[in-house]
């Protein structure tokens, strides 16, 4: 991850992975620090009928390299850190292991998405919606310059995910709008690029309203 932030930045990335391999070596704590499981098909993963046959319908016939080793761990509950060249497939990555853990029957918000671009999140919303076609999926994307007022109907009707960008994800949480109380999974896309672009605080504060 070295390297991606744009320099005269405030977020250092060297710092950053350096913490972050402290973190992943830390004596006594729980953490794999790679995954070796690996399925060459998605019918392999123990994905649910209705998510299979969005990806199908979707167009995808085999997943590719990240998708094989990083849609189970997510599925399995774990905290997962995915890197992988640009578009090698890490969107449909989460948005499966988020497809595949939302509980369909309860119209709460259960999985909140943060990008750094308000173009990043609403291509989120679009591949988290076709995916989950078949499984009734309702998506929501909270980005700038929108209506806050429609935000605000649409998640008072119900979402089961929202995918936004850091500033209005914070204001919806700060109105109320959005209530983390169902929230149990949290995806920071391109973390370090919204690091890069002064989304600390907001991210910070999104991710405490997490219960
Ligand atoms: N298993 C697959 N089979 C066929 N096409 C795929 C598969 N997975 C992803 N794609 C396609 O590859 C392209 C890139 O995928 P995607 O946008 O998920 O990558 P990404 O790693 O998230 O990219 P970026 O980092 O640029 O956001 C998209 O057009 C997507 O539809």
């Amino acid at each position: 991850m070295a390297g991606l932030a744009p320099e005269g930045t405030q977020f250092d990335a060297r710092q950053y992975d350096s913490k972050m391999n402290d973190l992943l070596s830390a004596d006594g704590q729980e953490f794999f620090t790679s995954y070796d499981e690996v399925y060459d098909s998605f019918d392999a993963m123990g994905l649910q009928e209705n998510l299979l046959r969005g990806i199908y319908a979707y167009g995808f016939e085999r997943p590719s390299a990240i998708q094989q080793r990083g849609i189970v761990p997510f599925c399995k509950g774990l905290d997962v850190i995915q890197q992988a060249q640009s578009g090698t497939g890490k969107t449909a990555t989460f948005c499966s292991g988020i497809l595949q853990q939302l509980d369909y029957g309860v119209v709460q918000c259960q999985a909140l998405v943060l990008a750094p671009t308000r173009e990043l999140a609403q291509k989120i919303e679009k591949v988290m919606r076709a995916l989950g076609d078949y499984l009734g999926v309702k998506v929501h994307a909270c980005v700038g310059g929108t209506s806050v007022r429609e935000d605000q109907r649409i998640l008072q009707a119900g979402v089961h995910t929202v995918v936004g960008t850091p500033g209005r994800v914070f204001d919806m949480l700060r109105r109320q709008s959005l209530r983390p109380d169902y929230i149990k999974m949290f995806v920071l896309d391109e973390a370090d690029e919204m690091l890069s672009r002064g989304f600390k605080d907001q991210m910070k504060f999104c991710h405490r309203s997490i219960p």
